[in-house]
Parts: structure tokens; C-alpha cells; sequence
């Protein structure tokens, strides 16, 4: 089995209109590609729960806050398409940058609120650029559902907001991280890790269970929050941009009552890593 690989918004809708008049329900995975198990996971949730299944694949240039980031980002379309074709979905949509952003396009979407602390504040624009191209996606793919990874946790809850304001006729499926067995969340940045890096950076996921682990055990959020800033920085991580614990459904201060989150951006190597893991209501 190929993976079918439509390019243009024409072809697109061409499709779409034969599902919808079947009555099929659409499932959307949105990626930048440089495929791993991790979106792969997204698909197989999506080929569970959907009669027909969308992922899209593009390098959206407006949610790079660098220039030099955007030039390194991994672009890798034939293997994408190639690890997608034992799990047979029903197209590969790679639009070309001028199918998104027409020369005319002046149309930006911008979220408050649950974008603006962390990835937010240390990627000026990004969430911007996230809800523009993922509403786009949404309306270019008439989805009934989208999938869409806990690894990028804010992300997640930007584009719930955005649902729930715009009134977006669309189910968002959250899915857990996958992690390799050593518990690194896979991404499609840490595999521009060399392999001894990839041992070192370890340590980030470590350190964000143990805080979790140790703050559920009543130790405090900042001897927590310290400790794993030692053991980071002790692996070698160049810089630590934000380790923080904030309520899980807003960003906001963590409360002990309610759900919270414990979040990371650090980098080694020269490679940005993020991650989060969950820390329960103490009572
Ligand atoms: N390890 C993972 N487990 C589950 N979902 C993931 C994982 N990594 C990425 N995703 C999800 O896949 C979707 C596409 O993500 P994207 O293409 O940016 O890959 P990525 O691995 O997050 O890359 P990077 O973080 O390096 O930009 C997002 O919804 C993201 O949350
Ligand atoms: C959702 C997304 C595909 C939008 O470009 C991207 O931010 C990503 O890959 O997580
Ligand atoms: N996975 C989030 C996309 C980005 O880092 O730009």
C-alpha cells in the first residue's frame, strides 16, 4: 500500500466532498513530518476512531520564532510517506507554502491567556502561528477530529481554546507521549541528537518524574523544581529556559486542589527539548 500524497487544496476537497456525502467521519493529524512513533500513535488513534484519516505535513514558516530553527527543521517527506503506508491512511496532505499563505493572505489568529506564559514567552509568535495554520488545516480538512500530542501540552490546550471560542465544529482527541524505553519523549528535533547526547538527555525526563513523584509525596514545589534543575544541568543541558509547575488546564499558578503540570524547556547541544508530566491534586 503508497500513501497517497495530495498537494493542493483542489484535490483536497475533491475527496472530501465523496467522504462527506457518505457520511464518513474525518480525522485530522496534523505534523510538521520527520515521522516517529510518536505521531504514529496519533494516526493509529485516528484510523480507530474515524472512517477516514487526514495527516497533514507542513513546515509552517509562521510559527518559527528563528530563522535558523525553521532552516534545520528535519524535512524528510519520502520516508514520511513511506512509514505511514502500512497504517493506510486515506491521504498525505502536503500543501506547498503558497497554498497556505497566498501573496494576499493578512488573516493571523492569536489566543490570550493560555499562550502567553512558557513555549509563549520564549517563542514570541509561535502560538500565533500554531492557531493560524491549524485553523486553516481544520477548514482546508473539514475534519471531525483532530488528534493532537500531550508532549506539546500547551499547544494542546491553545487549540482547545481556539475550538471552544471560534465555536470549530471539531472534536480535539488529546494523546499520551510516547517515550523511548529509557523514558525520552520522542520528537522530530532530538533526532538531531548524536547518540551520546540522546543517553544525556535522559536525564530531562528523569528529573520531571522525580519533582512530580516527589512534590505528590508533599516535598515542596521548590525544593522539587531545584533538585531537578541540579540534575538537568548536572547532565549537561546548556540552558534550562523554563521548569515550572502550573495548572493543568490553564497555565495559570498550580493550586494543590486541582490537577497540575509540571513543565520543561531546556537545551543540549544545540537541540531545544520540551516536555511535561502530570503531579495530581495532593488532597
Ligand atoms: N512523543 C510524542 N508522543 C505523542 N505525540 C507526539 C510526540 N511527539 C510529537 N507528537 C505530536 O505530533 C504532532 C505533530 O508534532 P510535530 O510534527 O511538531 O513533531 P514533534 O516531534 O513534536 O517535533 P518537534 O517537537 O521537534 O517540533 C503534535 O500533535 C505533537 O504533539
Ligand atoms: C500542530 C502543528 C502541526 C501546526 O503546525 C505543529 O505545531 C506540530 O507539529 O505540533
Ligand atoms: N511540536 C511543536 C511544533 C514546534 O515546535 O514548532
Amino acid at each position: 500500500m503508497t500513501t497517497p500524497i495530495i498537494r493542493r487544496l483542489d484535490d483536497l476537497r475533491a475527496n472530501l466532498r465523496e467522504w462527506k456525502r457518505n457520511g464518513d467521519l474525518v480525522g485530522v493529524v496534523p505534523t510538521m513530518g520527520a515521522l516517529h512513533d510518536g505521531h504514529l500513535s496519533l494516526v493509529r488513534a485516528a484510523k480507530a476512531s474515524c472512517d477516514r484519516v487526514i495527516v497533514t505535513l507542513f513546515v509552517n514558516p509562521r510559527q518559527f520564532n528563528s530563522p535558523e530553527d525553521f532552516a534545520k527543521y528535519p524535512r524528510t517527506e519520502i520516508a514520511d510517506a513511506e512509514i505511514l503506508a502500512p497504517l493506510d491512511v486515506d491521504a498525505l496532505f502536503v500543501p506547498h507554502v503558497a497554498e497556505m499563505y497566498p501573496l494576499a493572505h493578512a488573516t493571523t489568529i492569536s489566543i490570550s491567556g493560555v499562550s502567553e506564559p512558557l513555549e509563549g514567552a520564549h517563542r514570541p509568535g509561535h502560538f500565533d502561528g500554531v492557531a493560524t495554520v491549524v485553523a486553516l488545516l481544520f477548514n482546508m480538512t473539514q475534519a471531525d477530529r483532530a488528534f493532537f500530542g500531550e508532549k506539546d501540552w500547551q499547544q494542546l490546550l491553545v487549540v482547545q481554546r481556539m475550538v471552544t471560542d471560534l465555536r470549530l465544529p471539531v472534536e480535539i482527541v488529546p494523546c499520551p507521549s510516547i517515550r523511548t524505553e529509557s523514558g525520552l519523549a520522542l520528537s522530530s528535533r532530538n533526532q538531531r541528537l548524536s547518540d551520546q547526547a540522546r543517553a544525556r538527555a535522559v536525564a530531562l525526563p528523569e528529573a520531571l518524574f522525580e519533582a512530580a513523584d516527589a512534590i505528590a509525596k508533599g516535598k515542596t514545589v521548590d525544593n522539587a523544581i531545584a533538585s531537578a534543575r541540579a540534575r538537568i544541568s548536572i547532565a549537561g543541558f546548556d540552558d534550562i529556559e523554563y521548569l515550572e509547575l502550573r495548572d493543568s488546564a490553564t497555565l495559570g499558578p498550580a493550586q494543590a486542589d486541582r490537577p497540575a503540570r509540571l513543565l520543561v524547556a531546556a537545551w543540549l547541544d544545540g537541540v531545544r527539548l520540551i516536555d511535561n508530566v502530570a503531579v495530581p491534586p495532593s488532597s
